[in-house]
């Protein structure tokens, strides 16, 4: 049952039009632009996706958007985690329907699952929802609030969810990490998810990652992968450097980092619209100001993207 995926993952942005309303027109443009930079697969409606901001029905339009665009071969997995447990599940078998590659729940996040067992039960009833796909259980305590070791949830539903793939690892607990990674010799796929520990991560053994930064910037990580694959540690160390003065920048311009973040998608030839509420829209004055910081750390550069005129 478990599939590795190797390489890139990018967590798209979901695109929205000025009214605030999802523009699923540019999916295609999207999804080809990922591919031709690098990236392997989409991890969709998920942190960055916004997709606890959206509704139930936007979700599975989302979904059903990127399947009907996903070049050959690039591969889709579908964040269906929610509050509500039954909502998760839909999500789960509705993704199940339209034949995505593998679906993903992080923890409830308001009323939370107070130990192994109950985070276990919140997992195991999503991944029967959608019995033919693989399963990631989402990692993300910096957003759910719940920091259950990856590894007792593992060893907890070994045997027990058939479907079980992986972990989704958005977190900085290293040596949990290894643990998971380490359960029967490599028998789970476990997503790295920090984009400014990729080398890190990549080190210890990771074999794929998760990010959003994935989505502009994959080239700089397309060689810290490469440059940790040849033992060339100083170059990665230097090209690891660079991203995390890229995510310095877009973290303190004002606004979140995924708003800040997604004000650089019209570079790309894909305009993904604004941020939906509570997150808060950046002001041109911030995005002007981001550009030149971006600009001074060399960012064109090791993006490969040409400087816009402001
Ligand atoms: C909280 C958050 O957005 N984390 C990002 C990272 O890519 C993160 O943006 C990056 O490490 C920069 O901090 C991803 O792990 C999130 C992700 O994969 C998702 O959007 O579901």
């Amino acid at each position: 049952m478990t599939i590795k995926y190797q390489g890139l993952v990018a967590a798209p942005f979901t695109p929205f039009g000025e009214d605030g309303q999802l523009n699923l027109s540019i999916i295609p443009a999207y999804a080809k632009m990922l591919r031709r930079r690098g990236v392997v697969a989409a991890f969709i409606c998920g942190t960055t996706g916004e997709g606890a901001s959206l509704t139930c029905e936007e979700r599975e339009a989302v979904a059903e958007a990127w399947m009907q665009a996903r070049p050959e071969g690039f591969q889709v997995i579908v964040h269906v985690g929610h509050t509500s447990r039954n909502e998760a599940c839909r999500l789960a078998s509705h993704a199940e329907s339209i034949e995505v590659d593998a679906i993903s729940s992080m923890a409830p996040f308001f009323f939370k699952p107070e130990d192994t067992e109950a985070l276990f039960d919140w997992c195991d009833a999503i991944a029967r929802s959608a019995p033919s796909l693989p399963f990631y259980y989402y990692n993300i305590p910096s957003m759910t609030g719940v920091a259950i070791p990856a590894r007792e949830l593992l060893e907890f539903a070994d045997g027990r969810i058939a479907n079980l793939a992986g972990v989704k690892y958005t977190y900085e607990d290293m040596d949990d990490y290894r643990a998971c990674l380490a359960i029967e010799d490599g028998k789970y796929d476990i997503l790295f998810g920090r984009d400014e520990l990729l080398l890190e991560g990549w080190q210890a053994g990771a074999k794929g990652a998760v990010g959003s930064t994935y989505n502009y910037a994959s080239p700089l990580y397309v060689k810290i992968i490469e440059a940790v694959d040849s033992d060339d540690l100083q170059e990665a160390r230097r090209l690891q450097d660079l991203s995390i003065s890229m995510i310095d920048v877009c973290n303190s311009v004002g606004v979140s980092h995924l708003a800040a973040s997604k004000a650089l998608m019209p570079m790309l030839g894909v305009d993904c619209g604004p941020v939906r509420s509570p997150l808060k829209q950046m002001t041109s004055a911030q995005s002007d100001e981001m550009l030149k910081r971006l600009e001074a750390i060399g960012f064109f550069d090791f993006a490969e993207l040409s400087l816009p005129s402001v």
